[in-house]
């Protein structure tokens, strides 16, 4: 059987992977808070570690695998999206509208992330359908004297935990200089954290020992995988930017709730996507979204390439440049391996670099090889492993028809002009010959426009053209178009 190796971020160490029950090798991945779209740094752990849940479910067997992430749908931020529609006039009761706003940001998300072709975890607990566990593990907390109330609030004892820290490496005294914890007059210690709050009567809240109250973030995901995985599983994971304060925090609560078990044997952590040098986040304000990239024309599988170019463990950041590259090596690939039957494995190879602390980009390398190889049917069966040549992600393949080449594209992925399918759900049909020809008429008209040093108009064209769903580019040999997702042929036909 094939060693995994993985860096722990517990002890800073790659370390071979040897799971607790390799019948039921299992994973807890921090989930979104479902408020809002996922941005593009959002979408990275997710891809990490779907490439990770595919490299064991091909290792130790796609049933003896369990693959958890949660939804926190209880939040503040939650509760301001719901109170802002209620302030526009929506008469609906709060909570009707939280749910909206809750059940709708989890079907974008799962829309989103299916189009990152990740695989759907084997569950996917909401925070708010396990409220009774959450209680009953505080209730431990505190009888076990590692919790304690005040002023409607229940706090855990940062102190009473003797190993607080050990993940991220600090003792309790660096901590409390280098954060920012809040003081508040009812706390022990300023560095206990908060495992229940009272809830005013106007929010979300439920019925508890301490009143009627909420949980807070940190113990959703201890109550939670407890609740799924057991006392002690293998693998947590999620973002670097988690591993303080949220899953120290964890650690302390799981822990100390069941000092039989070891919560989680390996600590994985992917390290954040970038905008010029700064983490890409909501509070920053410098995101795009998933959502964004498709609908200017990325495809998902584009976007996974993108992220699998580079190693979990490295900053990264998003250029067109390096989307460019990936949907010309994918779109070679897919005319490579069209109508090909995958091999029955993948390459070793490909199997080793995953296996070596999840080396994408060295997998990535290795199909490389296998292409300039000719061997077609293990190209397919070693990029499926990376969730890549799929077939649900093959719906984009026939897209970018580019001047001249479009054609021979189209016929070369087996669609005929005529009736062709735009993403999964809409159905455009249009006349390819016809839509060839206008494009033609319009460029034409455009490079007359530049000829007689009519920039202004032959800007106006470009303009139009890019309204209708047809992105143009200068190339050296002249300019050469592409439709785009959102092609719109009445459009077209209607320009002037
Ligand atoms: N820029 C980023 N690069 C990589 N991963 C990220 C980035 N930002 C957030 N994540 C990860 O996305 C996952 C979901 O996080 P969550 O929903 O809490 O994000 P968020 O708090 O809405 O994002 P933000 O940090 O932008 O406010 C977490 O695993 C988190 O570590
Ligand atoms: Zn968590």
């Amino acid at each position: 059987m094939t060693t995994i190796r993985l860096t722990n971020t517990k002890t800073r160490k790659k370390e071979v992977f040897t799971p607790i029950d390799p019948a039921n090798v299992r994973l807890y991945v921090c989930g979104p808070t479902v408020y809002d779209r996922a941005h593009l740094g959002n979408g990275r752990p997710v891809v990490v570690f779907d490439v990770l849940f595919r490299l064991l479910r091909q290792i130790y067997g796609a049933d003896h695998v369990t693959y958890v992430r949660n939804f926190t749908d209880v939040d503040d931020k939650i509760n301001a999206a719901a109170q802002a529609r209620k302030a526009a006039g929506d008469p609906r009761p709060l909570e009707d509208l939280i749910r909206e706003r809750t059940d709708e940001t989890i079907g974008w998300y799962h829309a989103d992330m299916d189009a990152l072709g990740a695989l759907r975890p084997t569950a996917e607990p909401r925070a708010t359908e396990w409220i009774g566990a959450m209680i009953a593990m505080i209730e431990d907390l505190i009888a076990k004297g590692h919790a304690y109330e005040a002023a409607g609030h229940v706090l855990f004892r940062v102190r009473s935990y003797r190993d607080y820290g050990a993940l991220s490496g600090r003792s309790v005294d660096d901590m409390i200089a280098g954060a920012r914890v809040e003081v508040a007059p009812f706390k022990e210690d300023p560095m206990d954290f908060v495992l229940w709050k009272p809830s005013d009567a106007d929010l979300p809240g439920w019925e508890s020992p301490w009143g009627r109250g909420r949980p807070g973030w940190h113990i959703e995901c201890s109550a939670m995988s407890h609740e799924l995985l057991g006392a002690s599983f293998d693998i947590h994971a999620g973002g670097i930017d988690l591993q303080f304060p949220h899953h120290e925090n964890e650690i302390a609560q799981s822990r100390c709730a069941h000092p039989e078990g070891g919560f989680a044997n390996y600590w994985m952590h992917n390290e954040m996507l970038l905008v010029d040098g700064k983490k890409m986040s909501k509070s920053l304000g410098n995101f795009f979204t998933v959502r964004d990239l498709l609908d200017q024309g990325w495809p998902g599988e584009v976007i996974r390439m993108v992220y699998l170019g580079t190693h979990y463990g490295k900053p990264m950041d998003w250029t067109e440049e390096k989307a460019e590259q990936a949907r010309d090596t994918l779109r070679k690939w897919r005319q490579l391996t069209e109508n090909v039957e995958a091999a029955n494995m993948p390459d070793p190879a490909v199997v080793a670099a995953l296996a070596n602390d999840l080396n994408t980009h060295g997998a990535i390398g290795q199909l490389h090889r296998l292409a300039a190889a000719g061997d077609v049917a293990g190209l397919k069966a070693s990029a499926n492993l990376l969730g890549l040549l799929t077939d649900d992600l093959a719906d984009w393949t026939w897209r970018p028809v580019s001047g001249g080449v479009g054609t021979h594209h189209f016929e070369a992925m087996g669609i005929a002009a005529g009736p062709a399918t735009v993403g999964t759900s809409q159905l455009k049909v249009f006349d390819l010959e016809q839509v060839e020809q206008k494009i033609a008429q319009v460029l034409t008209a455009r490079s007359e426009a530049r000829a007689a040093r009519d920039y202004q108009l032959a800007d106006q064209y470009r303009g139009k053209l890019l309204a209708a769903g047809v992105s143009v580019k200068d190339q050296p040999g002249g300019a050469v178009w592409e439709l785009m997702p959102d092609f719109d042929p009445a459009k077209l036909e209607a320009i002037k």
